[in-house]
């Protein structure tokens, strides 16, 4: 499985727009704020002037008014004391008269104290001189009144007092005419103020509004993609970015509902890479990553833009072929994804070749809902591995049967090992130079309740496919060691046991510990325990096989090479191998002392095997005839049915103390 983790991962706002949104929301506030302040502040100083100015008007008129009261009152009193006779009344008058002018002199002296423009002061001013050459003509007719020459007052009340009078009324009246204008440029001028203030609670107000919707916009903007990326996650493979199980199966349904209303058919594609594991074992998981990519790109541009390509995980791709008019179309595109898939790779500076198996299901022959379509193409896929990888396989009926009952297997594999029904037999091999029994080798027996004791031929891909060979084949070794101890303990020194490891076993992750535990646990010394293992599993990964038989030769324990002969390796390699000894195919054996081939062959291995140091071993040796063709060859060590069927270790130890020179050379 290539690692999945999400190197297309990025978060929905960076750093800086985080940064920029807060400082948005931040001086938003800030200018609402300032808004409100400097709107209630501009407000409320427009109204106490207006409030002031009013206030000074009302006032300044008022004076105004008392003094023309006081002057005309005044011009009154003088026009009557120059008819008046009785001095007492004449008196009267002059006091009216000075008291209207205390009058005119405090109203006058509080207008001056009033905040006053240039223009108004110099009229107030020209005012003043104007009143105060009045008075002088005034008191001047009162003097002439009350002399008693009232004539000469009359004539000065007329020529000179009443005229100084009027030009006094007549400043007054153009005092009042400037206050009225002045106070209504005032007005005029604090309703400008109180317009722009306005004018700026509007503007920053927009600006607030403005800001606010744009941060507004910027949160449902990000908040919108935030979304359409946790579904595009929910929905997508975050290594390829195509669509996932989930989204698969969704499009899927749409594409069948399609087909099923225009008559048209869906062509299901499962593929599965070949041995894809050897590629993140061997070049790393980054190079896998990278080779998924790879593969999820050609997908893409393969197929048309209306059909679909998904990944469901690891190394399994779903190509939907939609609107299919007949069959030989869904297989034309199988032949293209395979020619697509198949073209090399340049990966870590490497040409790349892998192929795939896929798996075909169509609807509606093969089923008219997504599950079933997906899940029948993963069978027929299966079925391609069957055949032998790199190839395509459409899927039948019958493929459903034989998956049932892999299934029914596997459940009866794991119910036969929670209830002990394995058991390791054991099969002695023959020293031909000694007579004796030397090694025995467990193989394990499975003792049905229904069909008796099974071989593990049968099951044994399965076990190993699904993993259950780990479980049983350790229980299996601590059984057979801590049977071979017990042989040891009565007495028939030097036998060794010989267990067979499966790829799977091989290439567990803590195999040298486990070894060394059940070792202590069995109290085996390691040199009891071989371990056979066939050409192909070493082929797999040469350098970390030397590495791990290295590390078990140092713990003490022998290695053969099982099956030697019918697997791909070379025999350049054997020389890397630290392995003890050869176990020959009994492929060679059947007809040995028929086929002269099968002899050559076998002795060139047993030459090979002296000249490198190593032991022979061969199996399969089923009759006398073939163990004296065998003999001629110079082999030492045999094994087969004519010595033992594999059998229980109770039978097994009887026949640990026997000279077998005789039994064998009976049959000579
Ligand atoms: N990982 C494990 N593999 C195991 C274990 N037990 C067995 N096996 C492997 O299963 C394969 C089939 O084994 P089996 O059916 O037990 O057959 C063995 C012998 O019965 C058979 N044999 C032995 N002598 C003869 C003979 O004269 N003629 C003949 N036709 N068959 C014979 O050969 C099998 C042993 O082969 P090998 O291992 O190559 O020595 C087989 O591949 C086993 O390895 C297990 O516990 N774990």
């Amino acid at each position: 499985m290539p690692k999945t983790g999400d190197p297309h991962h990025r978060p929905i706002l960076s750093p800086d727009w985080e940064v920029g949104l807060a400082a948005g929301f931040f001086v938003q506030i800030l200018l609402i704020l300032f808004v409100a302040y400097v709107g209630i502040r501009e407000l409320r100083t427009a109204e106490n002037r207006l409030k002031t100015i009013s206030e000074q008007q009302i006032l300044k008129l008022d004076l105004s008014k008392t003094m023309h009261t006081a002057v005309r009152e005044r011009t009154a009193s003088i026009v009557r004391v120059t008819v008046l006779e009785d001095p007492f009344e004449q008196d009267a008058e002059y006091t009216h008269f000075n008291q209207m002018a205390s009058d005119f002199v405090a109203a006058r002296s509080r207008f001056a104290a009033l905040p006053l423009t240039p223009a108004e002061r110099t009229l107030l001013d020209a005012q003043g001189v104007a009143t105060s050459k009045s008075y002088q003509l005034a008191e001047r007719t009162f003097e002439l009144a009350m002399a008693g020459d009232r004539e000469g007052a009359k004539r000065m009340l007329v020529q000179e007092a009443i005229p100084a009078q009027s030009t006094v009324l007549d400043i007054l009246s153009r005092l009042d005419e400037m206050t009225r204008q002045t106070a209504d440029t005032a007005i005029e001028q604090a309703k400008q103020e109180h317009a722009a203030a306005r004018n700026w609670i509007f503007l920053l107000s927009t600006a607030a509004l403005l800001i606010g919707l744009v941060v507004a916009g910027i949160v449902v903007h990000y908040t919108r993609r935030a979304g359409r990326e946790r579904e595009h996650l929910a929905t997508h493979d975050s290594l390829t970015q195509l669509p996932n199980r989930m989204l698969l199966m969704g499009r899927l349904e749409q594409a069948i509902a399609r087909a099923l209303r225009h008559k048209f058919m869906v062509g299901v594609m499962f593929i599965d890479l070949d041995r894809f594991k050897l590629v993140n074992d061997t070049l790393g998981h980054a190079a896998g990553d990278t080779l998924i990519r790879h593969i999820a790109d050609r997908l893409r541009t393969t197929v048309r833009s209306e059909d679909i390509v998904s990944r469901l995980g690891g190394d399994e791709f779903v190509v939907v072929v939609t609107d299919a008019e007949k069959i030989s179309q869904i297989l034309h595109v199988a032949d293209k994804v395979m020619e697509a898939v198949t073209r090399t790779y340049q990966i870590a500076d490497r040409d790349l070749y892998v192929t795939c198996s896929i798996g075909i299901s169509v609807c509606p022959n093969d089923g008219t809902s997504p599950h079933d379509l997906l899940q029948h193409a993963d069978t027929a896929m299966y079925h391609a591995k069957e055949a032998g990888r790199n190839r395509y396989q459409m899927f039948d009926t019958e493929m459903n049967t034989r998956v049932a009952k892999r299934l029914e297997l596997e459940t009866e594999l794991r119910q036969g090992i929670s209830r002990g029904e394995f058991q390791p037999y054991y099969q002695p091999q023959i020293n031909l130079e000694s007579g004796r029994i030397h090694v025995v080798e467990a193989l394990m027996r499975w003792h049905h309740p229904t069909r008796g004791t099974v071989e593990p031929a049968s099951y044994l891909d399965l076990l190993e496919e699904t993993g259950i060979i780990v479980e049983l084949g350790r229980r299996l070794l601590l059984d057979a060691c801590k049977q071979c101890a017990q042989w040891l303990a009565e007495g028939h020194a030097g036998l060794a046991v010989a267990i067979n490891l499966s790829g799977k076993e091989f290439w567990q992750e803590d195999l040298i510990d486990f070894i060394r535990a059940a070792l202590a646990e069995t109290r085996l010394p390691a040199e009891h325990l071989h371990l056979e293992l066939t050409e192909t599993i070493l082929m797999q990964d040469i350098g970390q096989a030397v590495d791990r038989i290295q590390q078990l030769k140092q713990m003490g324990v022998r290695v053969a090479v099982d099956d030697f002969g019918t697997g791909y390796s070379s025999l350049a390699h054997l020389k890397h191998f630290p392995v003890d000894t050869l176990k020959i195919d009994r492929f060679f054996i059947k007809d040995i002392h028929r086929q002269p081939i099968d002899a050559a062959i076998t002795q060139a291995i047993i030459n090979l095997s002296d000249s490198l140091g190593l032991d022979t071993v061969v199996e399969g040796v089923e009759d006398a005839e073939q163990l004296a063709a065998l003999r001629r060859l110079g082999c030492r060590v045999v094994q087969g049915y004519l010595i033992s069927r594999p059998l229980p270790g109770k039978d097994i130890g009887a026949m640990l103390s026997q000279d077998w020179s005789n039994t064998l050379d009976a049959g000579r």
